[in-house]
């Protein structure tokens, strides 16, 4: 794995227009923030890319007002067909905008170009379709007629996938007839703000969607506010214990989507190239900055040193470096902080007693930068098999009979994902039905899609993004 070696001409940043300061997005349109503006930094060079303004609690205030206002005179008093039109009308501009929106993605992010150019931006368009779709037909969500919208969504979003979540987020709500307030991350603040430019072009009604940026403050007074009605939380587990403590009582509907340490299960019958395959995508993508990433893999004692070796081989031929260069397959981690998490939880891996293998990769001076890195000899009992890494770091644990691989598991304080490779259908039926899991994979890792429920059990939080489920988290009646 080299980094510059192979060097083709990296996508060009002259596709994007950044202005060198952006401000808050309130009421239809940008003003300064009153908070201390920050600065957003590429993680692959610690370049400056702009400056971007901090949201006060006053700020909040007037984007809170700005969403009620519009939904008490305009959003709530359109059909549902004509609020389908605008989502129609967005998932088609981001369509139009797609390399703009994937080149700074992976410029503020870190993530490779073709993982933000093929799987990111894409999968935002068709939030925006498959919502759009679901518009008019409320009807039909299972909630009677006519069901009603719950008011002013407040929500708060992380780095990992900063446009796609914000998809997540901003596209059901709309579509369920809700007005909303987003804060993105601090470290991606970025194509939230490019996305309020296309909320523009698509004539959306001034303060239907409100974007302010800033740190933990500013979405802990988003959460707090009185006149939200509905907080939809993605992040860490820590927070979101906060954000739990913060609306008990006060009558708000909250879906939280927190940590995961997903098991990857690989049967000895499995198909073993594509299992490997499906184990590189399910830790290595975007870093393994998932909160579903197969950060465990739990392989059938039998064949652990034919899948460990074929792995390693497989991972000394991916590519770390520039994100903008069309063959990077491991891009930069998003931020120092979260480089120190990586490390910090790697070197506590090798203390207790985990084997620790690197791939030969050449680091760049600058930036923030980890080689894919295996553990294999991993206890349950170990941090690195318990703790949710954040990284390109997998855990390996070995199991004899299917019983035990169940229970390694589900031996985890998280439940949001799990990957099963065999090939009897059977064993996939009764082994998914016992994984304590929101999402099953089987003979596949990390795959998206708009109509499905994604969410979590115990730690990982609750409520489902996705689908009707996800629709229904927006609606009075509906679950949560
Ligand atoms: N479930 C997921 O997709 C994610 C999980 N994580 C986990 O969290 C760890 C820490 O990452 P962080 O960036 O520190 O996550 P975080 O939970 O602090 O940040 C996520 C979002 O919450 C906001 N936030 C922070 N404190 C808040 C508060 N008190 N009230 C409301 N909003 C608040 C942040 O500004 C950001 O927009 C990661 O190492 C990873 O394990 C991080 C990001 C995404
Ligand atoms: N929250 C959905 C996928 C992820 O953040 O990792």
């Amino acid at each position: 794995m080299t980094f510059l070696e192979y060097a083709p001409a990296p996508e060009s940043r002259s596709v994007l227009t950044l202005r060198d300061e952006y401000g808050l997005f309130i009421d239809g349109d940008f003003r300064p923030g009153t908070g201390e503006a920050f600065a957003t930094i590429s993680p692959a060079d610690e370049s400056h890319i702009a400056t971007v303004a901090s949201a006060s609690p006053a700020d909040v205030d007037a984007a809170v007002a700005a969403a009620r206002r519009a939904y008490e005179k305009t959003w709530s008093k359109l059909s549902g067909r004509d609020r389908g039109k605008y989502l129609f009308r967005i998932a088609r501009l981001v369509q139009e905008r797609s390399r703009e929106l994937a080149v700074a993605e992976s410029l503020d992010n870190g993530k490779p170009i073709k993982e933000s150019r093929d799987v990111d931006v894409p999968l935002v368009a068709a939030w925006f379709f498959y919502y759009a779709g679901w518009a008019d037909k409320l009807d039909h969500a299972g909630l009677g007629p006519n069901p009603r919208a719950l008011g002013v969504a407040g929500q708060v979003i992380p780095w990992n996938f900063p446009l796609l979540m914000l998809a997540w987020k901003i596209a059901p709500a709309l579509a369920a007839g809700n007005t909303v307030v987003l804060k993105p991350a601090e470290t991606t603040p970025l194509t939230a703000l490019l996305f309020a430019e296309i909320l523009q072009q698509a004539g959306l009604p001034a303060g239907v969607v409100n974007i302010v940026t800033g740190a933990g403050a500013t979405g802990a007074a988003l959460v707090r506010h009185p006149d939200v009605d509905k907080v939809a939380f993605t992040g860490s587990t820590a927070v979101g214990r906060e954000i739990a403590k913060a609306v008990a009582g006060t009558g708000k509907k909250v879906t939280l989507e927190l940590g995961g340490k997903a098991a990857n299960i690989i049967f000895d019958d499995a198909p073993i190239d594509q299992a490997v395959d499906g184990i590189v995508t399910g830790i290595f993508f975007n870093q393994g900055q998932v909160c579903c990433a197969g950060s465990r893999l739990v392989v059938q004692e039998s064949v652990h040193d034919e899948v460990v070796e074929r792995l390693k081989a497989r991972l000394s031929t991916l590519r770390l470096g520039d994100p903008l260069d069309k063959n990077t397959d491991i891009g930069a981690i998003n931020s120092l902080e979260q480089l120190k998490r990586v490390r910090e939880l790697s070197r506590i891996g090798e203390e207790e007693g985990a084997e620790r293998w690197t791939a030969d990769c050449v680091i760049p001076d600058k930036g923030f930068w980890f080689a894919p890195t295996i553990f294999t000899n991993v206890q349950s009992s170990h941090r690195i098999a318990r703790d949710e890494i954040f990284g390109p770091v997998l855990s390996v644990l070995t199991f004899r009979t299917p019983e035990e691989a169940i229970a390694k598991a589900n031996n985890t304080p998280y439940g949001l994902s799990a990957g099963i490779w065999t090939e009897k259908g059977s064993r996939i039926l009764a082994v998914a039905d016992r994984l304590r899991a929101g999402v099953v994979w089987a003979n596949t890792f990390n795959r998206f899609d708009p109509s499905s429920p994604f969410g979590g059990y115990k730690e990982s939080g609750y409520g489902r993004e996705g689908g009707r489920h996800g629709l229904l988290a927006y609606l009075e009646g509906g679950a949560k």
